[in-house]
């Protein structure tokens, strides 16, 4: 399994006393898979997506990214898992802004050690950006911008890749193309794919559709 929740467990402090938002949840995803996870606003996705990334830690339970027991791991080890196995796409896209579309695209492979320039050529290739490469995101339409922030997180090949509303700022047909692409890529790479959703109908093109409701994952 490239991701495993066990028993996962998160509750936040607040003015009213502790909200349990996730209450042992369970959760696999192999190498290869798509998953689409959706549930009503507050019902704990962009939580469950930070604990899958190891941006944050559960109260209870384990989570194993491609065979790392975060909890085992001190915080520059789990730093490092996060950087080298974990590719993580947003909504508003996160694009350095001082760096050209090459260099965006190049960014999360630099950091994680693994450059491999004929792989972002193919990646630019496959995402209508070769002409564009010395741009920079300020002169890109949103739909180029989060084809950039797709190719920078392939470029590094993580074996996760989470992914949090990301065609949420674009018109229908846009997010369509920015789908298409992106699943394309996760098969290619062979890589699995965890992705927030409020779209029943996106949530439709991925492998698996789960539903988060009160703090527990439905089939
Ligand atoms: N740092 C925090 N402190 C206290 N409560 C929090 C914190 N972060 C999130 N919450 C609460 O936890 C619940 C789940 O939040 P989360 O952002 O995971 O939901 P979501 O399903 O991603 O929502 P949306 O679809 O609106 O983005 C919400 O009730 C939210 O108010």
């Amino acid at each position: 399994m490239v991701l495993s929740l066990r028993s996962v467990t998160k509750r936040y402090q607040t003015a009213e006393g502790p909200l349990t938002v996730l209450n042992t949840v369970d959760l696999d995803l192999a190498a290869g898979q798509s998953l689409a996870l959706t549930g009503e606003s507050g019902s704990g996705k962009s939580t469950l997506l930070h604990l899958a990334g190891a941006l944050d830690a559960p109260d209870e339970g384990e989570v194993t990214v491609a065979g790392h027991r975060l909890s085992g791991l001190n915080d520059s080890s789990r730093a490092e898992v996060r950087r080298t196995r974990v590719g993580i796409i947003f909504q508003q896209y996160n694009l350095v802004p001082s760096l050209t579309v090459a260099a965006n695209l190049s960014f999360h492979a630099r950091l994680a050690g693994r450059r491999d320039v004929g792989w972002e050529k193919v990646l630019a290739n496959h995402l209508g950006l070769t002409a564009l490469l010395e741009r920079y995101p300020e002169q890109l339409s949103g739909g180029q911008q989060q084809r950039v922030a797709i190719g920078r997180t392939l470029a590094a090949r993580p074996p996760l890749i989470l992914a949090d509303e990301p065609t949420g700022n674009l018109d229908e047909a846009n997010g369509d193309t920015v789908m298409t692409l992106l699943l394309d890529l996760v098969r290619e790479t062979g890589a699995a794919l965890l992705m927030v959703t409020h779209s029943a109908r996106l949530a439709a093109m991925l492998d698996r559709h789960v539903v988060l409701t009160g703090g527990r994952i439905q089939p």
